[in-house]
């Protein structure tokens, strides 16, 4: 016989399972750290739990859990042989190797499986580091060899996971749980598994995650011919049925809600849900009666990527149930804003997406420091550019022009680092340069520099985001004449 034929049997592993200990009687012996760790993994299991350990032994969270009724009965001394009776399991967790033996023994006499945390040799079963998201649970094991690694390891898969996969994962439980019950004949079975195999193939995890009811019907209906729809077939057939969500994309321009459109303003008050993030200043939805939900802003609080993907996902939910939703980003949508990336994002999941322009404040913002970024003479270009380009670099620069003036947003954390590459560029030291800091907003501040001097007076003025940077002879073009802007 060809061996080759056949997988390679690797000895040495265990048996990896899925031990399903709902309602059955597990005995937790110990109070310390282990035995906590063991009643949550116990507890999220849905067993019924008894603990031995007397009182003295016990840590707080014991005593909390003992409290909340989460252990069915403590034993209020140290074990005894006769707490293996009707146990399904035993878990000890005690600091005493000789006793660790000895219960051990009991359980095989009595055909208990045991884990005993001292005594690794010894355990029936070992436990492992876990990740879990809802219904996921994905565990490490090193069989012992380091236990430390395989939290480690465990961190490092948990950190490159999808997020929210749990999600996906109930929506697909619902699914399969429908197409059982629509044809939930076992001759069935051929066809079921071929067509969910290929759904959970074909759509991405994102798209599972959407699965609701509605969705799920109309899912269920492409199954009897045993066809495998696209998401966004599901939308737009869900569109002809009646549903009305709409998606504006709409630039809130640069704080002042005066600067708002006209168009921006009427948009704001017909919708059902703005989805926005936190810096957005509050004046703007002085006038907005309908719910608002802002995500942690991407910069700080959260990861950018966590924080677009609650956004997006908050705008999806919404369009899904028929309503109007606006997606309000301070600024121009299209200028630095991620905008074209959220139409792009819209469509492809089969939504049609409006956008309503916003003021920048690569423009605005000079204005409001009396700089005009043209001036026949002096500037007859305008670059507006980010001090966080791709991958938060600063973006490829063109050399010094004297009829230019650059206006760079996103730059106070890249001062320095800006001024240098300005000054390898041929831009002047002594070129005039100006913040405009929290513009077209009560707080506004201006703090001038030159192109050398920009790092050390972003560090002593204690200049913060958001802020506008200006550069070039017509920063000071204007600077003793009064204007009101
Ligand atoms: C054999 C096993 C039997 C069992 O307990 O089932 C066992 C045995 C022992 N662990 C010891 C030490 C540590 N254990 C941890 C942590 C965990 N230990 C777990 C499992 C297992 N530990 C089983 C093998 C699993 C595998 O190999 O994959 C985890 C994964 C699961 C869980 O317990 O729920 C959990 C992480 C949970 C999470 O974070 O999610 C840490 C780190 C920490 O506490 O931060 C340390 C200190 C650092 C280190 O030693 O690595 C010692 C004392 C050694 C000594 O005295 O020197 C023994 C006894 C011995 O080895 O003799
Ligand atoms: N498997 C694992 O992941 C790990 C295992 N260990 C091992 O597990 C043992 C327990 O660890 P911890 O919880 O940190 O210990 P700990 O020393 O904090 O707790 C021991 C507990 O056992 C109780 N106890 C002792 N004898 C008892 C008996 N006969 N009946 C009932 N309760 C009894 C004590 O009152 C105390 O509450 C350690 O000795 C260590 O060897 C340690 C770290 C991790």
């Amino acid at each position: 016989m060809n061996s080759e034929k056949f997988p390679q049997i690797r000895a040495g592993g265990s048996l990896l399972l899925a031990w399903r200990i709902k309602n059955k009687n597990v005995l937790i012996v110990g109070g310390g750290n282990v035995a906590c760790s063991r009643v949550i993994k116990a507890l999220e299991a849905d067993s019924s739990i008894t603990l031995v350990c007397p009182e003295q032994g016990l840590k707080e969270e014991l005593k909390y859990r003992i409290q909340q009724n989460q252990i069915r009965k403590w034993i209020n001394r140290e074990f005894e042989i006769s707490d293996l009776d009707g146990m399904d399991m035993v878990l000890s967790a005690i600091d005493d190797p000789v006793r660790s033996r000895e219960i051990c023994q009991f359980c095989r006499e009595k055909n208990i499986p045991v884990n005993v945390a001292d005594v690794p040799p010894l355990c029936d079963f070992y436990f492992m580091a876990e990740h879990r998201d809802g219904p996921l649970q994905i565990a490490v094991s090193t069989n012992g060899k380091g236990p430390k690694l395989a939290t480690i390891i465990r961190d490092h898969i948990q950190d490159n996971l999808p997020k929210r996969i749990g999600d996906s994962i109930e929506a697909v439980g619902l699914l399969r749980q429908k197409v059982r019950e629509v044809d939930p004949d076992h001759a069935s079975s051929e066809k079921r598994m071929n067509w969910m195999s290929k759904i959970c193939e074909e759509w991405s995890l994102d798209e599972l995650k959407m699965l609701n009811e509605k969705k799920i019907d109309e899912l269920i209906s492409h199954y009897k011919n045993n066809n495998v729809p696209k998401y966004s077939e599901i939308i737009s057939s869900e569109g002809k049925k009646g549903y009305t969500g709409r998606i504006i994309i709409v630039g809130a321009g640069p704080g002042d809600p005066e600067l708002l459109t006209i168009k921006a303003t009427k948009a704001l008050s017909s919708a059902d849900l703005i989805v926005s993030d936190r810096l957005i200043p509050k004046a703007v939805f002085a006038n907005v009666t309908c719910e608002i939900r802002l995500a942690p802003s991407k910069s700080g609080e959260t990861k950018s990527e966590d924080a677009q993907d609650l956004l997006q996902n908050w705008c999806l939910e919404a369009l899904n149930e028929g309503k109007t939703v606006i997606r309000l980003k301070i600024g121009d949508p299209f200028l630095f804003g991620r905008g074209g990336e959220e139409v792009a994002f819209f469509k492809e999941r089969g939504w049609n997406v409006e956008v309503i322009p916003g003021i920048s404040s690569g423009l605005s913002a000079p204005m409001a420091a009396n700089v005009p970024v043209t001036y026949r003479g002096l500037s007859d270009q305008v670059l507006i550019t980010t001090g966080q380009g791709t991958k938060g670099k600063l973006p490829n620069l063109p050399t010094y022009d004297i009829m230019r003036t650059t206006v760079v947003l996103m730059a106070v954390g890249k001062a320095s680092e800006l001024s240098k590459e300005l000054l390898d560029k041929g831009y002047p030291p002594d070129l005039p340069t100006i913040f405009i800091e929290n513009s077209n907003r009560p707080e506004e501040r201006l703090i001038e520099a030159t192109v050398s001097t920009l790092g050390e007076v972003v560090e002593k003025e204690h200049v913060v985001a958001p802020s506008t940077l200006v550069i070039g002879r017509t920063v000071n073009t204007l600077k003793n004449q009064e204007l009101i802007c």
